[in-house]
């Protein structure tokens, strides 16, 4: 017996140095990268998932620009210098499609047929004469979300007041939605505010005031309520158009919100390749996630978008099946999830520093002004093109900075072949077949040689400035979007035009003492969650300027939304 456990100890103690010398050990090649010192077993999982950014910078210091890091069984070479991203984004045999093919089979769970073809091509319909329609579409939901606010509308609707849901599961979703309430606090007038036990708060006019123009009032929210209502609705619009029967079904944005957060939060585990089973809230999201229109209905609703059409239609040309379409849609809702992250981030900065808020107000109320007709504020239109949004210095440095300190993103490829890999400033790695190359974007956006007190949030940093590392200026010191995503033009004009109506329509503040950070625990997110979400107070603008935004692609036939 005791020869038997010995020896049954002996071969499983052969079969682990065994396997730690197949898989995880590795014996460098001449001219391959350094590996970054680590756990044995784990390789540099610990240390990236303490600290990413300190890390890599602390390996860079001892390992040079180029080195190897192990997560467990994988090898990722970091090529950490600035000037080398443009030859690290052209290089052939650093493949993307295999990275994007694990995210659609362990997160999303399908396949795409032909997916290099369907995204560069459905890539097109955000870009040239299609970004100017999409900003349109984009434009006039915005419009009708900010209306919606300032009516109170909007705390209607995501309240979920809506008598057809009112003994549906889809009132058990819209009340998860809502748990955080939405307090009026009209300081200014004799209103009265009424909180029901479910949550359900409205105002009951003083009818000593009812005659008199309705004032406005300030509303107390979650910062991220705040921003889905404002932000994540019209996204969600722009992406799939409208139907008059969605708030009897639970494809409504804020349901919609609510689902992707929570099933999100497991984004980095089941990318890895961790069987969804395990995380039984994200497959519950999924599960309310996956009720969408059948792709017939989704091609026919009102405003859905170019890129959502094309798609559709590629797959079915594909004979792609319908719970394939629906994955795929929430892969699209995924990648514009990003923009939704930056606009809260965007949102939040404005209201942390009133030096920032009062800055930026002072840049697009300028704008505004020289543009609107009108004598009164109540009368006044102004108009606004793509150009026109792109000339505010300050909302553009404001955005950038946003997204360096923000930004989450590995730009990981696939080596497909043996490749010699020259740097910038002429030095070769060589760098094997099957392993994982990676640019690592907050690497360089904290990287104190680049960015003066790289830690602090400066608004202003990027008007006019060249930024410089060893000496040489550097072509794309901000690389949030990696080299790769299509959307990166619509995504900073959405944002843009968002900020400048947010500016031009409200009023906002954190709550004494509300603060919160950028969870660095997710790191490998595009962008950021934050730790923890803060309530802030929102005033609608009596009477603002009415801001429209004029598609002039190519032709005299501008289109207004
Ligand atoms: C602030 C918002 C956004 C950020 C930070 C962001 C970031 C990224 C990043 C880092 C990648 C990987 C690229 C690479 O590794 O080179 C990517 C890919 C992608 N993004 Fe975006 N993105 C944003 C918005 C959007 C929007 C609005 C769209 C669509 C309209 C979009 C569509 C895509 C697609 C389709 C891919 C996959 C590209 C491919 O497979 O070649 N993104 N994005």
């Amino acid at each position: 017996m005791g020869i038997a456990v010995t020896a049954i100890l002996g071969l499983l103690v052969v079969g682990l140095i065994l396997a730690y010398f197949r898989f995880l050990h590795r014996n460098l090649r001449p001219g391959e990268p350094p590996i970054a010192p680590g756990h044995w077993f784990w390789g540099n999982c610990i240390q990236f998932k303490e600290h990413a950014v300190k890390f890599l910078l602390d390996t860079r210091a001892k390992c040079g620009d180029v080195f190897t890091v192990r997560f467990f069984n994988q090898h990722i070479t970091m090529v950490l210098d600035i000037h080398s991203y443009e030859r690290f984004a052209k290089q052939r045999n650093f493949d993307f499609d295999e990275i994007a093919k694990q995210v659609n089979q362990n997160v999303f769970q399908y396949e795409l047929v032909n997916a290099r073809k369907m995204i560069s091509e459905a890539g097109q319909k955000v870009n040239g004469r299609h970004l100017f329609t999409s900003m349109e579409h984009f434009a006039s939901n915005l419009k009708n979300a900010f209306r919606d606010m300032g009516s109170g509308e909007a705390d209607e609707q995501a309240l979920g007041t809506s008598s057809v849901q009112s003994q549906s599961e889809l009132e058990k979703d819209l009340n998860v939605v809502n748990s955080s309430t939405s307090i009026n606090t009209c300081s200014t007038s004799k209103d009265i505010v009424v909180s029901s036990p479910n949550n359900h708060s409205h105002i009951i006019p003083n009818p000593s005031t009812t005659t008199a123009k309705p004032r406005a009032c300030w509303h107390e929210d979650d910062l991220r309520n705040f921003a889905s209502r404002t932000f994540f609705s019209p996204l969600f619009y722009t992406i799939f158009g409208h139907d008059a029967k969605d708030h009897e079904t639970s494809f409504h944005p804020q349901v919609f919100h609510k689902m992707f957060d929570q099933f999100h939060k497991y984004f980095n585990f089941l990318w890895l390749g961790v069987p969804p089973q395990l995380f039984p809230e994200a497959m519950k999201a999924g599960a309310v996630l996956a009720q969408q229109p059948s792709s017939g209905d989704m091609m026919v609703r009102e405003g859905c978008s170019e890129y959502i059409k094309f798609a559709t239609d590629f797959m079915l040309k594909h004979s792609q099946t319908e719970r394939e379409i629906v994955s795929h849609n929430l892969v699209f809702l995924h990648v514009n999830y990003n923009t939704f992250r930056v606009v809260y981030w965007c949102v939040y900065k404005l209201m942390e520093d009133a030096k920032i808020m009062a800055a930026l107000r002072e840049e697009v109320q300028e704008a505004v002004d020289a543009k609107r007709s009108g004598s009164t504020s109540e009368d006044s239109v102004a108009e606004f093109t793509i150009d026109d949004i792109h000339k505010l210095p300050l909302v553009d440095s404001f955005l950038q900075e946003v997204i360096r300190l923000m930004s989450g993103v590995f730009m990981i490829r696939k080596v497909v072949d043996d490749t010699s890999f020259t740097t910038d400033s002429g030095a070769i790695y060589n760098i094997r077949k099957g392993d994982r190359v990676a640019i690592y974007p907050p690497a360089f956006h904290y990287d104190p040689e680049i960015y003066e007190e790289p830690e602090t949030f400066k608004y202003d940093r990027f008007v006019d400035t060249t930024f410089y590392k060893n000496g040489k200026a550097i072509k794309n010191p901000v690389i949030g979007f990696g080299s790769l995503c299509p959307g990166q033009k619509f995504a900073v004009l959405q944002i843009k035009w968002f900020i400048i109506n947010l500016l031009n329509s409200f009023k906002l503040e954190l709550l004494d003492g509300e603060r919160t950070e950028p969870n660095i625990n997710m790191y490998g997110h595009e962008i950021l969650p934050p730790t923890h979400d803060v309530r802030c107070r929102f005033l609608a603008k009596d009477s603002p300027v009415t801001l429209t935004y004029v598609n002039n692609y190519g032709s005299t036939r501008a289109h207004r939304s």
